[in-house]
């Protein structure tokens, strides 16, 4: 494509080199540009993109686009002046693809918690009633056979509409896509038109990146209105009638609205719900009809999830058996809320938990097996630091032991992450609950050893989830929850037994 036909409609300055150069892929990483790339020079929170145009240039980009003149001196690469340099990638990114959301029925899902789960049930159940659909979330993109890992939950606006142009050509009808509050702020999502837009709930997080909850929910509203696609009309409005921050989306939305529910009146209701010995189960009542479900998942947060997908599935005419029968054979999702089975006569759950309410939630359901909970937690380095002293209180409140530890600690020295979750203890009996172990497998082998000396305990192991390794000063190690816990699980046993013998 060439340049000129690109930026055809873009407001912008051609500061320098030839005129209309052949574009043949857009990046924001210097390090993927190639001949014929048009480098989008993006200012970031580490460095600046712009710090790279000379780089882009020598791997062969034709075109830069930038927001400040770029010393590129010696070279014909053509750079381009534009203001507000995302919206103007996202706008690019669209039209260099072909305008893929156009073929596709974009399902967008934002909320606190439950956006993965929830777009996983959604994905499900339309695929179940033989629709094709992709899914692009904080587990990577998938559809059909194709499936790659992505650095962000929403990619940026260029890996977006590349992603969805991928599926519309492989004839997905349907794009479920997560949709963080970063990625509206940063406009990654602009120039996607919705076709539903789902709001599971608001709770406490990402306060290290947004300035209050306000700012926060604000943010997600934007995936209701229409300032992501002028002019492409508001998304249905799929959101949970009992969480007070609804209102907002609804506000933002000028479309359909559907409610789903529990405690507050609702088009899409659960009614009876009981929990069972593989998961819930429920009926599901809206308008016109009623069906029970069951649900192979523990926990409330869970049957809000299917709530939420259910909803938008009869929106899009599932009938009731489809989603019966597609519901009862959802396998969940890795991380959350996933057995470790090592053989061994207690229950270890390792989940994702890793703000105040996900891990509320996630306690109150291991309780609600019986017995006892030793619980394994940490909070990650350079991330919202508020909420270090109230994920340590609920840790304590809602287990019978627990142990703080390392999660990720990025930048930060673990044993400050830990001290400003221990200030959270402000009662002496949760103090006497609590023990800090900063190595993560030691945790995390402490917990095992103790169920496995007292089976009535049961073991939470919460923070990384789907996560295979962990992050400390830019480099990582390898490290999955599931596969620590079941080798330590058979460890221990293999060294009991030894000393029984
Ligand atoms: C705070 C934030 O959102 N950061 C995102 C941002 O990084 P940044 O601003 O630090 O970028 P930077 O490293 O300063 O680099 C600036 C530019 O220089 C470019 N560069 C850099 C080096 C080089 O050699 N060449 C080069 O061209 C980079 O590609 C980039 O375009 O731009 C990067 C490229 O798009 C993102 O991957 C990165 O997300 C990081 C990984 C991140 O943690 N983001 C979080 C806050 C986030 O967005 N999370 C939500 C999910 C949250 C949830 O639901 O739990 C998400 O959607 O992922
Ligand atoms: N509806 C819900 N309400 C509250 N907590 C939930 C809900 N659904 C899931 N959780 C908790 O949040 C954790 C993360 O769930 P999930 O990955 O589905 O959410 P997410 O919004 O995609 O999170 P992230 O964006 O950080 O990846 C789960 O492991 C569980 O502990």
């Amino acid at each position: 494509m060439k340049l000129s036909s690109l930026i055809r409609h873009i407001p912008c300055v051609q500061l320098a080199g030839q005129t209309d150069p052949d574009i043949a892929d857009i990046q924001f990483d210097s390090r993927k540009a190639g001949k014929g790339t048009l480098f989008v020079c993006v200012p970031g929170l580490r460095t600046d993109g712009h710090l790279y145009a000379r780089d882009a240039v020598s791997r062969g980009a034709a075109a830069l686009l930038v927001e400040r003149p770029v010393d590129i001196a010696g070279t014909d690469a053509a750079v381009i002046q534009v203001s507000d340099i995302r919206n103007v990638m996202a706008r690019l990114a669209v039209a260099f693809y072909g305008d893929p959301t156009r073929e596709l029925k974009v399902i967008g899902v934002t909320g606190t918690n439950g956006k993965t789960t929830t777009t996983h049930m959604i994905r499900h159940l339309l695929e179940h009633a033989g629709r094709p659909a992709g899914i692009i979330g904080t587990l990577g993109v998938a559809y059909g056979d194709f499936e790659e890992k992505t650095a962000n939950t929403t990619p940026e606006s260029v890996d977006l509409q590349r992603y969805m142009r991928l599926m519309a050509d492989r004839g997905a009808a349907y794009a479920v896509i997560e949709a963080s509050s970063q990625a509206l702020a940063m406009g990654r999502m602009n120039g996607c038109r919705r076709h539903l837009a789902v709001f599971t709930n608001l709770t406490r997080d990402h306060l290290d990146y947004h300035s209050n909850l306000k700012a926060y929910a604000d943010c997600k509203a934007k995936l209701f209105d229409d300032s992501l696609c002028p002019g492409a009309g508001h998304p249905i409005a799929v959101v949970n009638a009992d969480d007070p921050a609804s209102d907002l989306m609804v506000r933002a939305s000028r479309a359909e609205v559907i409610r789903y529910g529990i405690r507050r009146r609702a088009d899409v209701r659960a009614v009876g719900i009981r929990r069972t010995d593989k998961g819930m189960a429920f009926a599901i009542a809206a308008v016109n009809e009623t069906f029970e479900v069951e649900l192979p998942l523990f926990g409330m947060h869970n049957v809000y999830n299917a709530l939420a997908a259910s909803a938008a599935a009869l929106r899009e005419g599932l009938s009731p058996a489809e989603i019966r029968e597609a519901l009862s054979g959802f396998r969940g999702v890795k991380g959350r809320y996933q057995f470790v089975q090592a053989g061994q006569p207690y229950r270890v759950i390792v989940d994702y938990a890793h703000n105040p309410d996900g891990l509320k939630k996630l306690l109150q359901t291991a309780r609600e097996h019986g017995g006892k909970l030793i619980s394994v937690v940490g909070c990650e380095g350079d991330k919202d630091k508020g909420k270090r002293p109230v994920m340590a209180r609920i840790a304590a409140q809602y287990s019978d032991r627990t142990i703080f530890t390392t999660d990720n600690p990025h930048s930060e020295d673990p044993i400050r992450i830990l001290s400003d979750m221990y200030k959270g203890l402000d009662h002496a009996s949760c103090r006497s609950k609590a023990v800090i172990i900063p190595d993560r497998r030691e945790a995390i082998a402490c917990a095992l050893d103790t169920a496995r000396q007292d089976p009535d305990y049961s073991v939470v192991i919460a923070g990384k989830g789907h996560e295979t390794r962990q992050w400390w000063h830019g480099t990582s190690i390898p490290f999955d929850d599931a596969e620590v816990a079941a080798e330590t699980i058979r460890r221990l046993e293999a060294e009991n037994a030894a000393v029984v013998k």
